[in-house]
């Protein structure tokens, strides 16, 4: 019968060493993330009260298009899978887009990041 690593085992020190190091990486990576999609969103917002404002539509098809040529071909020179980077953007676009559309209908929620102040 095998039995499963459930993490608190008997392992090598060196192992519990180098496992420690790489996901301090991976916390502060996860935290840059974090922060550089709360900027994101935090701009996304301000489209979304322009775009109100002027009564332009929510979504964008052809500048997502360009956005996703874009980020398959950064992706390829990262060696990051682009068909990855594709689902990604897409996930943020969506939820973008239902914050545009909460916006343009007046229900948007204040927790989603303030209007822009005024011009
Ligand atoms: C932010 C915009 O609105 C939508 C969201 C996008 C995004 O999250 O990058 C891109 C295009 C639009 O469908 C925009 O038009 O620039």
């Amino acid at each position: 019968m095998t039995t499963s690593n459930t993490g608190t085992g008997d392992v090598d020190p060196a192992v519990r060493e180098e496992l420690g190091r790489l996901r301090d990486s991976i916390d502060n990576i996860d935290a840059a993330v974090v922060h550089m999609l709360a900027e994101r969103f935090k701009c996304t917002q301000q489209v979304g009260h322009l775009k109100a404002e002027h009564h332009l539509p929510p979504a964008d098809p052809a500048r997502e298009s360009r956005q996703i040529e874009r980020l398959r071909a950064l992706a390829e020179s990262a060696k990051l899978d682009p068909a990855f980077a594709e689902k990604f953007l897409n996930f943020i676009i969506a939820e973008v887009i239902r914050h545009h559309e909460s916006i343009a209908s007046g229900t948007d929620d204040p927790a989603n990041g303030p209007a822009p102040t005024a011009h």
